[in-house]
């Protein structure tokens, strides 16, 4: 579905974050994506999500070549991708509940199916009871559920998420990577940045790794589904 040949990326003028990387996502596929801080996960993440372009290489976004997508498609392209930033980006002026609810109402959902869904999806991440609060009032912890219920609710082609368990427990890090990977079920592809090993080798997808720019390994493995009661807890 998402390939990438010998794909490299730089800021302006500067040199580049990220050198030949290629890899290839198929379909309804579960990654982590790991490396030390600075090692270009965010900016991986930045070609992902359609938010810049690379400096070099060949990118295939579903199936189609980057380089010859219109402008005028980029949005309707980046609609079909649900996205957790590192810094969550909520809208200020909306309450947790609206914020979530925006996917749905630009997709021309009912009222009646947004509230239903919203309100048991803000349930499922423990913020029943936070709803009608503005993010400013928001625990960080609170604001990364509300940012990845936000990513979730509308069942995008793709899930791009920048540490998304970095401010919860790892009870609520489980809950929400059962999610994730409930989500991968009904066809979602999934890339998720973490500097959690302990969730990464507990979920055992494969791992994309990145240091100093240069993707080092993929390994395998088989996206497994966490009980969500399982406390997170090493052995
Ligand atoms: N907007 C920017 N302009 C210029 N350089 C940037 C920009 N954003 C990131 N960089 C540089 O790109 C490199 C990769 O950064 P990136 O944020 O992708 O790493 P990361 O692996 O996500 O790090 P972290 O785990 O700390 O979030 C770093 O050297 C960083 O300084």
């Amino acid at each position: 579905m998402i390939s990438f040949e010998n794909v490299g990326m730089r800021y302006g003028m500067g040199g580049e974050v990220l050198s030949d990387i290629t890899f290839r996502l198929e379909r309804g596929s579960f990654h982590f994506l790991v490396g030390p801080s600075g090692a270009g996960k965010t900016s991986l993440l930045k070609l992902l999500y359609l938010a810049r372009r690379p400096s070099r290489g060949l990118i295939h976004f579903f199936d189609k070549d980057l380089a010859r997508i219109e402008r005028e498609e980029l949005p309707r392209l980046r609609r079909r991708i649900g996205v957790v930033f590192q810094d969550f980006r909520l809208l200020d002026h909306l309450s947790a509940f609206d914020n979530v609810a925006l996917p749905l109402q630009i997709k021309g959902a009912k009222r009646i199916q947004i509230a239903d869904h919203v309100e048991e999806l803000l349930s499922w991440v423990g913020l029943k009871d936070r709803m009608h609060a503005r993010p400013a009032t928001l625990s960080g912890g609170e604001k990364q559920r509300v940012a990845i219920a936000r990513a979730v609710i509308n069942k995008p082609d793709l899930l791009v998420a920048d540490e998304p368990t970095g401010n919860v427990d790892p009870e609520m890090a489980m809950r929400l990577m059962h999610l994730f990977v409930e989500l991968n079920k009904i066809g979602t592809t999934i890339v998720i940045a973490s500097h959690d090993q302990h969730l990464v080798e507990t979920i055992g997808a494969p791992v994309l790794s990145l240091d100093k720019g240069n993707m080092t390994y993929l390994a395998g493995g088989k996206p497994r589904d966490p009980d969500p009661d399982e406390t997170g807890a090493q052995p």
